[in-house]
Parts: structure tokens; C-alpha cells; sequence
């Protein structure tokens, strides 16, 4: 189990911390989904993790372990499978595989075997003798998560590890990264994109400005959201709706992030008693979108 204790940290100079008090917990055989737009704090998160960055306030424990002690004696336990290319471009497939082995320690009979079920596992039997650097974008990927699990790690770290990447690839990734976590490893993914973490994520983070604004169960997160009320009609203002909740107005439809425990009723009957006549309204809980938007008033693609 990995847990993330009150943790702080602020840049040289930044006039923000970049993590303010982030808390969270992460269980063997579960995917935490971080999802956060530009500048939120997913790498310097999981910079902390891959001991790149030191923890200047709060603590992370593993197995009730510090990251620290952890290190110090198994480094292998965690592993970061980057979005920048972490192998040697000049070498083969096969090559870096027994390279990167070597660094992780695996020696004789146990490195052969580790380096074979590390190609199979992504894929990477066919290209083997290829150059690295003649790889395609998708390929390099899967040279990176290959690398990355090579010592068997029980915390795996991705950060974007998608972005420009095949649909073949990406949608080969995602379930390789599922697969990961049922073996029984604690996975971090973090994404800007929504349907990647949908897809995967068993537990969801959402994180802006360096602090966690909602963590839960996706089915967790959506049923405790806000439900949204969508009209279109004429003659409606900010000042009629806002006390029902908080108001958007868009270019053709109203939207109404409703008051906690209120639902549409009140609403229409108030423009009813008015004189409004409604031509289109829409009503139900928050997507994981909307949830974004509503909790950070950002686009995740900001
Ligand atoms: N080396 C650094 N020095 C100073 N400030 C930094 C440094 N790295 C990041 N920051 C700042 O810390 C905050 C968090 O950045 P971070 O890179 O962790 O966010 P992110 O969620 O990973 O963003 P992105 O999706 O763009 O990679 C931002 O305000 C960023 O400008």
C-alpha cells in the first residue's frame, strides 16, 4: 500500500506550492487515475515518488516504510515508465532490455527470463534487432514500459505515457497497464485525458493547483456530483437562477450546477410562475467532464 501523507512542496523562487497538503492511498492491485490540467502537479507528484524530487514537508510511506528507507534498500520496488524516451537510442530492442537488466541487478538464468517476458509482455518479440531510434512513437513507448518492468516492480508510475502515440498503441498500453495491476502492483496513471482514465482507473484523483480537489471510486465521484440542470428558453438572467445553484450562461443553453440536495422542480415551477416558457430542458449528475470543469473552471485540454 502506498500512501501519501500531507504532502507539500514548493519550487525555488515559485510564489505557489506546486503540492499543498496532498493526501491519498493507493492499494496493491488498484490504478489511481490523476487527472489534472497543465500545471496542476501531476509530475512534480510523481517526481516525488520516483525520488527525483526530495519531500520537503509531509511524508510518503510504503508499507508503512519512507519512500526513503525504500529506496535505500529495494530502488527496484518502483518504477516510472516516462513519456520522454528512457532508453539508448543506438542500442537494439533486445540490447537495452539487457542493458537496463543489468542495471536492475538480474543476473543469469532469472535476467534471461525477466528480459523474455518483458518483450512478450509488450509486444516487442518482432523488433527485437531493431535500433531503437528506428522505432515508431508507439514502439519507444512500449521499449519504455518494457524497461520499466523489468525488476518487477509493486509501484508503477506513469505519467502521460500516451501522448502522441497510435490509437493500436495506446489502446495496447492501457489494457498492459490494467493487466499490470491485477498481477497485484499499486499503479499511478497520470493523464489529461478523461476517457484514458474512464477506461482504466479504478480510483480517481482530481488534482488542480497542486491540491486534491475530489479523490474516489469514479462511480463514487459522479454519484457525489453536482446535478446539472441545461434550459433553453427566453427571458431567462443570472440573478432568476443563481439562487438554485451556480449559472453558465452559453450560447444557446443556460447551465444551472444546482444547489446540493435540490433537483429541477423548484426551478421550472419558479419560471413557470413567471411567465417562461421553456423550449428544452436537460437534467442529471455531472460526467467526470463537467465534474472537472465545474471543480477547477478549467478544460483538462486548457
Ligand atoms: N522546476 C520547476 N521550477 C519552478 N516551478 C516549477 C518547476 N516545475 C514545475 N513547476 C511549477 O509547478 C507547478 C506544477 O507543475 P507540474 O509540472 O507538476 O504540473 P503538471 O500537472 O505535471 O502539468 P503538465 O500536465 O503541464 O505536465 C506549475 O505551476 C509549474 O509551473
Amino acid at each position: 500500500m502506498l500512501e501519501l501523507k500531507h504532502l507539500g512542496h514548493r519550487y525555488p523562487h515559485a510564489t505557489a506550492p506546486a503540492l499543498a497538503d496532498v493526501s491519498l492511498a493507493v492499494p496493491r492491485g488498484c490504478v489511481l487515475g490523476l487527472l489534472g490540467p497543465n500545471g496542476a502537479g501531476k509530475t512534480t507528484l510523481i517526481s516525488h515518488l520516483s525520488g527525483a524530487l526530495a519531500v520537503q514537508s509531509g511524508e510518503i510511506l510504503i508499507d508503512g516504510q519512507t519512500l526513503q528507507q525504500v529506496r535505500a534498500k529495494t530502488p527496484t520496488r518502483i518504477a516510472v515508465a516516462p513519456q520522454d524516451q528512457a532508453f539508448y537510442s543506438m542500442l537494439t530492442v533486445a540490447e537495452n532490455l539487457a542493458c537496463f537488466a543489468a542495471a536492475s541487478r538480474l543476473s543469469g538464468a532469472r535476467k534471461r527470463e525477466r528480459i523474455d517476458a518483458c518483450m512478450r509482455f509488450s509486444q516487442l518479440e518482432s523488433f527485437a534487432g531493431v535500433r531503437a531510434d528506428r522505432l515508431s512513437g508507439g514502439l519507444k513507448r512500449r521499449l519504455n514500459l518494457a524497461i520499466a518492468l523489468l525488476p518487477e516492480p509493486e509501484l508503477m508510475l506513469f505519467d502521460e505515457p500516451t501522448v502522441g502515440v497510435d490509437p493500436q498503441s495506446r489502446a495496447f498500453i492501457l489494457d498492459a497497464i490494467k493487466s499490470l495491476a491485477q498481477t497485484g502492483a499499486a499503479v499511478i496513471y497520470a493523464s489529461h485525458y478523461m476517457e484514458e482514465i474512464e477506461a482504466i482507473a479504478d480510483r480517481v484523483a482530481i488534482l488542480d493547483h497542486g491540491r486534491v480537489l475530489r479523490e474516489g471510486s469514479l462511480d463514487d465521484l459522479l454519484s457525489r456530483s453536482a446535478m446539472l440542470l441545461t434550459l433553453a428558453a427566453d427571458g431567462l438572467d443570472v440573478e432568476m437562477l443563481s439562487r438554485f445553484g451556480t449559472v453558465e450562461q452559453g450560447a444557446a443553453q443556460w447551465r444551472i450546477h444546482l444547489n446540493p440536495g435540490s433537483g429541477p422542480g423548484p426551478v421550472l415551477a419558479a419560471l413557470e410562475a413567471s411567465g417562461i416558457a421553456v423550449r428544452h430542458a436537460e437534467f442529471g449528475r455531472h460526467d467526470l467532464e463537467q465534474l472537472f470543469m465545474a471543480l477547477t473552471h478549467r478544460s483538462l485540454r486548457d
